[in-house]
């Protein structure tokens, strides 16, 4: 109703948000597209009629020849597909301060998932639950969920020990216009500039509140020294009932210190749904569901923000911003979420592991925010509880039909009606709705319910929000916006070494990959319901595992061994066709270089973003989409390991340096040791051969080139294998091993290769 009323005063008043097209990206992309997709055309005119040459005139086997062919259309595709980000880029600017009076915004759910205490350390976590309390926005209408799938003693403490903190820290936000409301990041950082050091009451203030961090801080860490000690050895992540716990609610000198100072506090609530082993639990997607549930009849605010423990708020304003598009009456009725992007405030200069994810959040999103939105990014968007929901909720929905939906628990179907309504939770029926809340909590709730599948997250893939943001939302006709403010709204701990950055893309991989080869293929699943170029955009990113490691292997290896059997593949240098390799080639690498440069990186940035996009190409998206296609045929079981975010030091160092960091499993290492060592073979074999002996360099030029450029971009790795001494090198074992079966495997497909 509020919402409503604000809606209403809204329409005659200024705006409170414009958007603009990015006009000369859009020139300079639709440029090279054009230019890009001419040479193209030539190359593969130049490959099929040289497929319809008569046999003999051939100087190359078949079978080579269509793989590089293969290759080449695979990577011409996906290039292809990727027009639809650089189409209609578009940046936007909010006006909140023309937003209408506090007591007509609507409330604010805050869900955040913590999934192991052992990998998400409780200060960590605790510190993203203060700045979510600490947020701009009045506090009765915000209310912080926290899903503890850890199920853990030790993060219930550490929530009770951070609402006896927040009691003083979220006054001193607000009195001192604090910023950094996270403290962590506040007190580490002596130089931030928030609050006025000129005034010795705001210096007296940060000191107290200070030392009442520090002893927040200690209390935590021993109770987790003790709860380490005590639980060694024993999970109890897998096997414990729901636990629903209001925090702070017997306080009453803090009710009434509440009452006298006019304090308010946000409501804090903490959650561990029940797990059992017999009972599949569907990661993160059925944790938020279990939060969309509880707040449901807690809370029930019509818009929700979602954290992961990892992501604390670093500017109490974004609350605000979103509401800037979420009470526009001319967008509202059609917007499920605002997305913010995922920054990350542990990112070095070289950033050789790419852990800022730059292409999608300084790119990519930009061009889908022009088509109908950007996708579901996991972590720091303002969404519209109703869109989760996917039933419009009119009064007269048949009851038997919304129970088949949304599970038997009355309480929650009443809270679907209210749906702009918020109700406070309030103490006459706490005792009522915790129990409800448990049961709502409990691991049998969802069956025979449609949770998962057509309300709230889906489960069908690993990458819940790419999936929900797909099926869910923008083919259901939602959009969304995206909003990237200059301050960063959200810092993340990011992964920052190769093994971590590696497990996580294989996740990331086979849950995309997942969603490619099922019938929801954004291909298939998208046109009828979305525009093409939105099909497409989703279809890039569901197929790049694919669509990058078929082409990267290949183009590892069948040049290079041919290359050894003085095999040509490609046109030579005194052919009319041969720049067209040279232009296609160079064309593709310039794009990548002006999307770096034009977003404030340098060449340095642009050469660790093509190494590690190899280097991600032929393991991690490779294990991925086997691993998604082994899934598919039922011989695999999906996993979540959830990344590791306790940072250790020699590591962070070696990042810091730009040195990569190769201590991960031998999976990993060995893809990369073997196309090394076939590299190092074919250029030097190559160019002998080719120069000295036989003197057909020019037929053989773009294949001696090859390899040479392999080696260059990837000269961290021979480093990693012969020069360097440290820890973070490749063991001599691994290079030894790679050496030994490639010397056997690589002659067999050789023999493959030439017939
Ligand atoms: O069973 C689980 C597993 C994970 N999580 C939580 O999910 C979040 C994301 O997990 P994390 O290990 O940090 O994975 P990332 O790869 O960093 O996460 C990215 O990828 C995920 C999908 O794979 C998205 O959900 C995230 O928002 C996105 O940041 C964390 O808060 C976890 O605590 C759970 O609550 N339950
Ligand atoms: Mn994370």
């Amino acid at each position: 109703m509020r919402a409503n009323k604000a809606m209403e005063k809204q329409q005659n008043s200024l705006p409170l948000h414009v958007s603009h097209v990015k006009k000369s990206s859009l020139i300079i992309n639709r440029s090279l597209v054009l230019l890009h997709f001419t040479s193209l055309a030539f190359l593969v005119y130049y490959r099929v009629s040289y497929f319809f040459q008569v046999s003999n005139a051939r100087a190359a086997p078949l079978l080579p020849w269509l793989l590089v062919f293969a290759a080449e259309l695979l990577l011409s595709f996906q290039w292809l597909l990727g027009i639809a980000y650089r189409w209609r880029p578009i940046s936007r600017t909010v006006f909140p301060e023309r937003l209408p009076e506090a007591d007509q915004l609507p409330g604010i759910d805050v869900f955040i998932c913590t999934a192991d205490p052992t990998k998400e350390p409780t200060v960590e976590v605790m510190n993203t639950v203060l700045s979510a309390m600490a947020l701009d926005y009045p506090p009765e209408k915000l209310h912080v969920y926290l899903s503890d799938d850890g199920g853990a003693s030790i993060t219930l403490l550490g929530m009770r020990e951070a609402w006896k903190f927040a009691r003083s820290w979220l006054p001193f936000c607000k009195r001192f216009g604090i910023k950094t409301i996270c403290p962590e990041a506040y007190f580490s950082d002596p130089e931030n500039g928030d609050g006025d050091s000129g005034n010795a009451e705001f210096i007296v203030e940060r000191e107290k509140i200070k030392e009442k961090y520090t002893e927040f801080k200690e209390r935590v860490t021993r109770a987790i020294e003790k709860w380490g000690l005590e639980n060694e050895g024993i999970s109890r992540s897998r096997d414990h009932p729901s636990v629903v716990e209001v925090i702070g609610e017997n306080d009453n000198e803090a009710a009434n210190e509440e009452q006298q100072m006019n304090n308010k506090m946000p409501l804090l609530v903490y959650v561990a749904r029940e797990k059992r082993p017999s009972h599949p639990h569907n990661f993160k997607a059925g944790a938020l569901n279990v939060l969309l549930r509880v707040s449901g009849v807690m809370s029930n605010s019509p818009y929700i923000l979602m954290l992961d423990c990892d992501m604390y708020c670093n500017d109490p304003t974004s609350a605000r911003q979103a509401m800037c598009f979420h009470i526009d009456p001319k967008i509202s009725s059609s917007l499920a979420f605002v997305q913010f992007p995922q920054k990350f405030h542990n990112i070095s200069q070289d950033d050789i592991y790419d852990s800022q994810l730059r292409y999608i959040f300084w790119s990519l999103w930009y061009g889908m925010d022009g088509l109908k939105g950007p996708i579901v990014s996991g972590t720091n968007f303002y969404m519209k509880r109703e869109a989760l929901y996917s039933v419009s909720m009119q009064e007269g929905i048949d009851l038997t039909e919304l129970k088949n939906s949304f599970g038997p628990s009355n309480e929650f179907l009443k809270s679907l009606r209210r749906n702009s309504k918020p109700s406070r939770y309030d103490n006459d029926s706490s005792s009522t709705l915790l129990q409800e809340s448990k049961f709502l909590a409990s691991c049998a709730y969802e069956s025979n319910s449609k949770w998962g599948e057509k309300v709230g997250f889906m489960y069908h893939s690993l990458v819940e929000d790419y999936f929900t943001g797909f099926k869910q939302l923008h083919c259901k006709g939602w959009r969304s916006v995206y909003l990237n403010p200059e301050r960063p709204q959200f810092l993340g701990t990011s992964t920052t070494n190769l093994n971590d950055s590696l497990v996580q893309g294989t996740r990331w991989s086979s849950g995309l990959v997942q969603v490619a080869i099922s019938k929801y293929c954004p291909l298939i699943y998208g046109p009828p319901r979305m525009s093409l170029l939105e099909s497409m955009a989703y279809a890039d990113l569901g197929m790049f595992p694919l669509l990058n490691c078929l082409p990267l292997w290949c183009f590892a290896t069948v040049p290079q061994l041919c290359l050894l059997h003085g095999i040509p593949l490609y046109p030579e240098v005194s052919s009319s066709s041969f720049p067209i390799f040279v232009f296609v080639f160079l064309s593709a690498l310039s794009k990548h270089l002006y999307e770096v440069l034009s977003t404030s990186g340098s060449i340095k940035i642009w050469r660790n973003e093509q190494r590690i996009w190899m280097i991600r190409a032929v393991t991690c998206q490779l294990y991925g989409s086997l691993n998604a296609i082994m899934h598919k045929l039922g011989l695999a079981e999906a996993s979540f390991s959830a990344t590791n975010k306790v940072a250790d030091d020699e590591q962070v160092k070696l990042y810091g340096m730009g040195k990569f960091d190769f201590r991960t499993s031998k999976m990993f290492l060995a893809p990369l040791v073997t196309i090394i060592l076939l590299n190092i073979a074919a250029f030097v074999c190559g160019a002998i051969r080719s120069t000295i002996i036989k003197g057909d360099w020019d037929k053989m030029f773009v294949q001696i080139s090859l390899p040479f450029y392999i080696l260059v971009m990837n000269y961290a790795i021979i480093e990693g294998m012969i020069v360097r001494k440290d820890n973070g090198r490749i063991p001599p074992s691994v290079t030894l091993s790679s050496a030994l079966l490639s010397g056997i495997f690589l002659p067999l497909v050789s023999i493959i290769l030439r017939h």
